[in-house]
């Protein structure tokens, strides 16, 4: 294995590949590369045998040029600075190519959940709502879920501010359960972008979906949801997916939800009773497949990895799964690449949807939220593709940050010296 990539230096350089293509000065890209803010601090809690334990703890703000920051909050003991600070700022560009008024942010625990109880669990993420609080607010910074967590961290976070503060907040945070202001859709949008990017991008590309093998590295929200969706919606057919504990793989096709059901169950993947084999997460990645989806984490795939890929188009649902070392060699190999910042980008759109009727305090039907988010990613990708054919790019990830950027750049001047 190559030596791991730095999200932020692989961000950065995501940056710099678009602004060859679009009016934009050095300054302006230097502002447009790094954090406006970062909460980096300490969390303490008491353990439920009375010891003390302390977590890293941070909040990057990267741009607000375009709205609130807005992001998800990750627990994983790989959480630092770089990664927190990478995953805010792709969430700048992530709400500017899906046209959403926000800009990004990205918080972090490095902790591994799974070693807390759930009064621990509970304890800690009351201690970094304490810690956000000043800098947090419907109309300043909205987190969400991310690498887990969900609805409970969400409302944890809303309830402990919201106390705090002495009034009531809804649109405070986003991914909210149903009864507390959550979003129908909302769980399911991550996995549905993934799946409608794939979709575009099979049709545009002249490829038929229905029947297409797909491999899927990470089961959880995205990657999971992404899978079913993909066979129960398009017909695709779902050969192999994989967690932390392994891969598994049924050349004949598996049924995603059952797997779902299966890891619900024991807590993995492997061991499915169906699965004809179970394979490593690298034999997952160098599949032939029509499609690959990596759904998990940063750096799933280095240059290495990268030439052995044998997918014909890659859909991103995990954030920066590529290195960029990786990327350039899939580019130079023809393997079609859709961006993180277009395909997982439902979940911050319905996310958008959430805060929408928190304000208004008028609730949509599901199909209203995936009506919505349909026309959200399929604009975007159209708009995508008019920046990849207008500028002849190498890429669709250069093609969604000249999109991005040229959107950013617009709301950042027009704050300050009109052009
Ligand atoms: N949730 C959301 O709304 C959004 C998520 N994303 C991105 O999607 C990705 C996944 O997030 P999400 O689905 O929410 O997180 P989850 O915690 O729900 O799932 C993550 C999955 O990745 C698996 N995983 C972790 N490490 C590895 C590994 N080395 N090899 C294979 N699988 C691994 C985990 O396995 P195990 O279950 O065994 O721990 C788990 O199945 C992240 O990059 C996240 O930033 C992007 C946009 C929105
Ligand atoms: O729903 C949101 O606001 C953010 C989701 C997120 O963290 C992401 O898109 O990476």
């Amino acid at each position: 294995m190559s030596e791991e990539a730095n999200p932020f230096e692989s961000l950065q350089g995501q940056i710099r590949a678009a602004g060859e293509h679009v009016d934009v000065s050095e300054g302006e890209l230097r502002r447009l590369s790094r954090p406006e803010r970062l909460l980096s601090t300490n969390l303490t809690i008491e353990r439920d045998d009375g010891s003390l334990d302390t977590f890293r703890a941070y909040r990057a703000q990267f741009n607000g040029d375009r709205g609130p920051y807005k992001g998800g909050i990750r627990y994983h003991p790989g959480v630092d600075e770089d990664e927190v600070k990478a995953l805010s700022g792709w969430m700048v560009y992530k709400t500017a190519v899906v046209d959403i008024p926000y800009g990004g942010g990205k918080g972090g625990v490095a902790v591994d959940p799974r070693t807390l109880s759930m009064d621990e669990l509970e304890r800690l993420t009351r201690s970094f709502a304490k810690e956000l609080r000043p800098i947090i607010g419907e109309d300043k910074d909205i987190p969400a879920p991310d690498v887990n967590t969900g609805q409970r961290e969400m409302n944890w976070i809303k309830d402990t501010y919201e106390t705090l503060e002495n009034t009531t907040a809804t649109g405070v945070i986003t991914g909210k359960a149903i009864d507390s202001g959550g979003s129908e859709g909302r769980v399911r949008a991550t996995g549905r972008s993934v799946m409608l990017t794939a979709r575009e991008a099979f049709d545009y590309l002249g490829r038929r979906i229905e029947g297409a093998t797909v491999a899927v590295q990470g089961y959880g929200n995205a990657g999971s949801v992404a899978a079913q969706l993909l066979e129960s919606e398009l017909d695709a057919n779902i050969i192999a997916v994989s967690d932390s504990s392994g891969a598994i793989c049924d050349r004949a096709g598996l049924d995603a939800a059952a797997v779902r059901d299966h890891k619900d169950r024991t807590g993995a993947v492997t061991d499915y009773p169906e699965a004809d084999e179970e394979l490593t997460n690298e034999e997952l990645l160098s599949m032939d497949v029509d499609l690959l989806i990596p759904a998990a984490l940063e750096n799933a795939i280095d240059a290495d990895l990268a030439r052995q890929v044998s997918a014909d188009v890659i859909v991103e649902a995990a954030n920066g799964p590529l290195t960029p070392d990786a990327d350039d060699v899939l580019t130079e190999r023809g393997v079609h690449v859709l961006p993180d910042i277009l395909a997982n980008a439902g979940g911050v759109t319905v996310s958008y949807f959430e805060w929408v009727q928190n304000r208004q305090r008028f609730y949509w039907s599901e199909e209203k939220v995936n009506r919505e988010l349909k026309r959200h990613i399929v604009d975007a990708f159209d708009g995508l593709v008019s920046a990849f054919e207008e500028h002849d790019l190498r890429n669709f990830r250069t093609a969604a940050y000249v999109v991005a950027l040229e959107r950013v750049l617009r709301a950042y001047r027009e704050g300050g010296t009109w052009p």
